[in-house]
């Protein structure tokens, strides 16, 4: 476990949003021969962060990709009351933006693909389907049917396969591991301040505009305490960057400024106000 510093992971690289797929990349394609980070990535939290850099320290010019199932496996496996998403995969692709990830394979969790044992996964999925040459785990990480498979496994599999394989210690907070679930507690606590701590300063919200004109949170977002918060909007040529927004008990979000009508609006929150 390594406790978390007030600035340990890279922000310098790619300022450009990753490119999303689903499908297995053909021969020949730029993205194969990648470093792959494995796991789900909500929130795109400090601990996943951290991971980054490590891929990117690794990759030595391949590129680094991240995997990150759709719908998210506790979904799937309604392990998990709703909504507890940190992310959609727009505001993923948002927070991304600057941590060096260049690509996202986003495959479709369904039965058939959680069915896989880690073998059948290995094989499909990383070395025929993306020809990955390293993958960058956390070390308690599990993949394969019924979660057989962990990072002894992985190892092993590398070796015949391969490919590398590279953990990284777990990075933690106040004592305790930084993981989505912490910061979702957190948020629906109204403890922001440290939820945003946790996610490395800011936690980007996507809302849409419904039939009666008003802007509301995507339904599978954890839910945040009513209240007032400071957000940044983007891409909204007439808008001012910093504005207050009010959080409703139902999702709904009024911003305390005036804002160009559109019908998708990322927020990106940096506190809360009082
Ligand atoms: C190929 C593959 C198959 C999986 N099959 C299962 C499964 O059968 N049961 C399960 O709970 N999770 C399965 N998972 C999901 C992961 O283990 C998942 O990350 C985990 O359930 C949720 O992780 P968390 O509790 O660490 O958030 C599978 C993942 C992969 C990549
Ligand atoms: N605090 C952390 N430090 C380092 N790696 C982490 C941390 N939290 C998660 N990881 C790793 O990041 C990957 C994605 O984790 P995931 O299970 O989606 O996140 P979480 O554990 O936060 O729900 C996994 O390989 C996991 O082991």
């Amino acid at each position: 476990m390594i406790e978390m510093r007030a600035s340990s992971f890279d922000q310098s690289i790619s300022p450009w949003e990753p490119r999303i797929f689903n499908h297995e990349l053909a021969p020949g394609d730029p993205l194969r021969g990648g470093v792959l980070m494995l796991g789900n990535f909500d929130g795109f939290h400090r601990g996943h962060r951290a991971l980054a850099a490590q891929a990117r320290r690794l990759s030595c010019g391949r590129p680094v990709g991240m995997m990150s199932c759709e719908p998210h496996p506790r979904a799937f496996f309604r392990t998990e009351p709703e909504p507890f998403r940190l992310t959609t995969p727009g505001s993923k692709a948002r927070m991304l933006t600057g941590a060096g990830v260049d690509f996202v394979y986003q495959p479709h969790f369904d039965g058939a693909f959680a069915g896989q044992t880690p073998e059948e996964f290995v094989q499909t999925v990383l070395v025929d389907g993306l020809g990955v040459s390293h993958v960058v785990v956390g070390p308690d990480f599990r993949f394969g049917c019924k979660r057989a498979g962990d990072l002894a496994a992985l190892r092993k599999m590398g070796q015949a396969f391969g490919f590398g394989v590279s953990t990284a210690a777990k990075l933690a907070c106040k004592g305790s591991d930084v993981s989505s679930t912490r910061i979702r507690k957190l948020i629906r606590a109204g403890q922001m301040a440290e939820a945003l701590e946790l996610l490395g300063g800011h936690w980007i919200i996507e809302t849409t505009r419904g039939p009666d004109g008003d802007l509301r949170m995507e339904a599978s977002l954890c839910q945040p305490c009513p209240g007032r918060y400071r957000a940044r909007v983007s891409g909204l040529a007439r808008s001012p960057l910093e504005i207050g927004i009010d959080i409703e008990t139902n999702g709904g979000v009024l911003p305390r400024s005036p804002l160009q009508t559109a019908e998708r609006l990322f927020f990106q929150i940096t506190g809360q106000h009082g």
